[in-house]
């Protein structure tokens, strides 16, 4: 089941359209999920969170949430819990007093506030005002104040804006608590550390057009293919055995010490067969492991998407 139906959305903020910041952008978020949007500044991540939000209207396409219309049926924000890009949180208001406030507008019983304040760790600092707090501790109340009442799902524009790494981590640990108890994330992110322990699904946005679903795995494979590092004592050796494999091409040797470095990228994923060929045909392997550099498939996938345009 799907908690977040967008079909073909289309969104320009100019009257004729000419420079569409959403380009027919679909996705689908699955129940229990953690599904991640990731892109360039300007592609278009918080246009579809808002649009998904009920805040700002699409040109053209649908969206479904919770299975219904966000822009007709408010109610279903009583179940969604939404961390939006740089909360603007009242100043003069502090930290316990924001979420009072929201338990009150959302219905939910005050007690809520305790709890969340433990979550995020604000618990010491939850009297101090607004204004006094750093960036990440306003981020920590905006991230309490969404997690009230439990949501079902729960939606998060660049969640760890601001927030150092040991916050990070627990942000992360509270979101895998919450999927493990069955709420649904779509969540927006330049941190992909994170994506990659969290993220179930990913999509890549490219100037309003979302042009890959899939795995984090799938995602490597897809624009970095595979690609394994072999260090070894026995260069030559290994070049004469590798000219005879038809699946591996050598993309880069160094020197390191007395060592050097191969990158090898297979056609196909034969990695545990091309370990065996190297061992047993005399080269000296002192390591061999799988290039999965999230990074890196991220900086090939966004090249390919700029020379597409
Ligand atoms: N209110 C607005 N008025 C006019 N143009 C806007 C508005 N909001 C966004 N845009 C434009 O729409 C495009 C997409 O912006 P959006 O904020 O959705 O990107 P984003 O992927 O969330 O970026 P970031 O990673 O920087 O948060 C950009 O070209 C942006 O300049």
């Amino acid at each position: 089941m799907s908690v977040i139906v967008a079909e073909q959305l289309v969104k320009y903020y100019d009257r004729k359209g000419k420079k569409p910041a959403l380009n027919g952008v679909s996705f689908e978020v699955s129940k229990g999920e953690v599904s991640a949007l990731l892109g360039p500044n300007g592609s278009g991540k918080t246009t579809s969170i808002r649009i998904v939000m009920g805040l700002i209207y699409p040109n053209e396409g649908k969206v479904s949430v919770l299975g219904q219309n966000p822009f007709s049926r408010k109610e279903i924000f009583r179940e969604i819990g939404y961390v939006q890009e740089l909360p603007n949180l009242p100043p003069f208001m502090s930290g316990r007093e924001v979420l009072e406030m929201s338990c009150s507008i959302k219905g939910i019983d005050k007690a809520e506030v305790g709890r969340v304040l433990e979550l995020v760790g604000m618990k010491e600092f939850a009297d101090r005002k607004i204004a006094k707090y750093s960036k990440g501790m306003t981020q920590r109340i905006a991230i309490a104040e969404a997690l009230l009442g439990n949501p079902s799902l729960l939606i998060m524009d660049e969640p760890n804006i601001g927030t150092d790494p040991i916050i990070n981590l627990k942000i992360r640990e509270i979101i895998e608590g919450l999927k493990r108890g069955g709420t649904s994330v779509f969540m927006t992110s330049h941190q992909l550390d994170d994506v990659r322990k969290m993220a179930d699904t990913v999509y890549l946005i490219y100037r309003g057009r979302v042009f890959f679903r899939g795995s984090v795995e799938d995602m490597i494979k897809k624009f970095l293919g595979v690609v394994v590092i072999v260090d070894t004592s026995t260069p030559e050796k290994l070049q004469e055995v590798v000219k005879n494999v038809e699946y591996v091409t050598i993309s880069d040797v160094k020197k390191r010490g007395q060592d050097y470095r191969f990158t090898l990228s297979l056609k196909e994923d034969r990695r545990e067969e091309l370990s065996q060929i190297l061992i047993t045909q005399g080269v000296k392997v002192k390591d061999f492991f799988i290039n999965d550099e999230l990074d890196e498939a991220y900086e090939r996938a966004m090249e390919n998407a700029s020379k597409e345009k």
